[in-house]
């Protein structure tokens, strides 16, 4: 089995090419723990696999609007609908074996829909991550550390609830599980964001990722973080998001539709030994 990582903004993923969906059909989640495991593996927040859309078998919608599926797995082996970061180093590598254009923009098929990722002259890359689904029905609290904040729920084609806090320190190591209520409002779990103000249109968070923990950088986070101080700051062009690990540019469009703009790197390449 040969891989590849990368990562963005720090949140980090190994690749595992499959354009003919041969390689890795059953990718189970015992296998992608293992990948992920940071002592015993490979070590990355999750898995993107590479698949074209032709060779899906399920009847994915996208097949002719996009040649290229990212199958996305959280660390625990879990799928995930959208991974911000990750569908940026996704087409980064893309491009990098010469199977799609930086020129122009490339439709990536996700569990969540279409994200066009367009080649910035600069390195990064920019995605349209859709309309933010905000608010959400519920008034929501999250405990972490033994302190609760409310918090917002955003849908970004995967659950987020939105907390601001003083201090980035507040919620603690966030080696626990964060919790929130009602429980309902998240049956099948959800991506909490801990965010301080850092000036106008700029913020700053921390996050607690479903099926991984506390990773580096969430780019459907960011997303999330921005709309919600959007919506409380009034019309915005664009917001800082900083993260652990990086920075990233969230743009608001007239559309409804936000892009974020960011890095993505590949960094090492290996096989693992049967
Ligand atoms: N890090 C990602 C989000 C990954 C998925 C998330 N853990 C989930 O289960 O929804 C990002 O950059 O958006």
């Amino acid at each position: 089995m040969n891989w590849v990582k990368g990562h963005g903004t720090e949140n980090d993923f190994v690749l595992l090419h499959d354009p003919d969906g041969t390689e890795f059909p059953d990718l189970d989640a015992a296998t992608v723990r293992a990948l992920c495991d940071r002592r015993r593996g490979v070590g990355a927040d999750g898995v993107l696999r590479v698949v074209r859309t032709d060779a899906l078998t399920d009847g994915a919608p996208w097949v002719d609007e996009a040649d290229w599926f990212m199958d996305f797995r959280n660390a625990d082996g879990s799928t995930g609908e959208m991974c911000g970061n990750g569908v940026r180093v996704f087409a980064h590598y893309l491009a990098e074996l010469g199977l799609v254009s930086r020129t122009g923009t490339v439709p990536i098929a996700t569990r969540a829909g279409l994200r066009p990722v367009r080649f910035e002259a600069d390195g990064q890359l920019t995605v349209d991550m859709g309309v933010p689904g905000l608010p959400g029905p519920d008034d929501i609290k999250v405990t972490a550390s033994g302190r609760s904040w409310s918090a917002v729920s955003v849908d970004m084609g995967n659950p987020h609830a939105v907390a601001f806090v003083d201090t980035l320190d507040d919620p603690g190591a966030l080696v626990e599980q964060p919790t929130w209520e009602p429980p309902s409002a998240f049956p099948v779990g959800v991506n909490i964001e801990f965010v301080v103000r850092r000036g106008p249109q700029h913020v700053a968070l921390r996050v607690h990722e479903r099926g991984v923990g506390e990773t580096r950088s969430c780019g459907t986070g960011a997303c999330a973080a921005a709309a919600v101080a959007a919506s409380a700051d009034g019309p915005a062009e664009a917001y800082q998001v900083d993260v652990p690990g990086g920075s990233l540019t969230i743009t608001f469009l007239p559309n409804g539709h936000v892009e974020m703009t960011g890095p993505a790197v590949l960094t090492l390449r290996g096989e693992v030994v049967p």
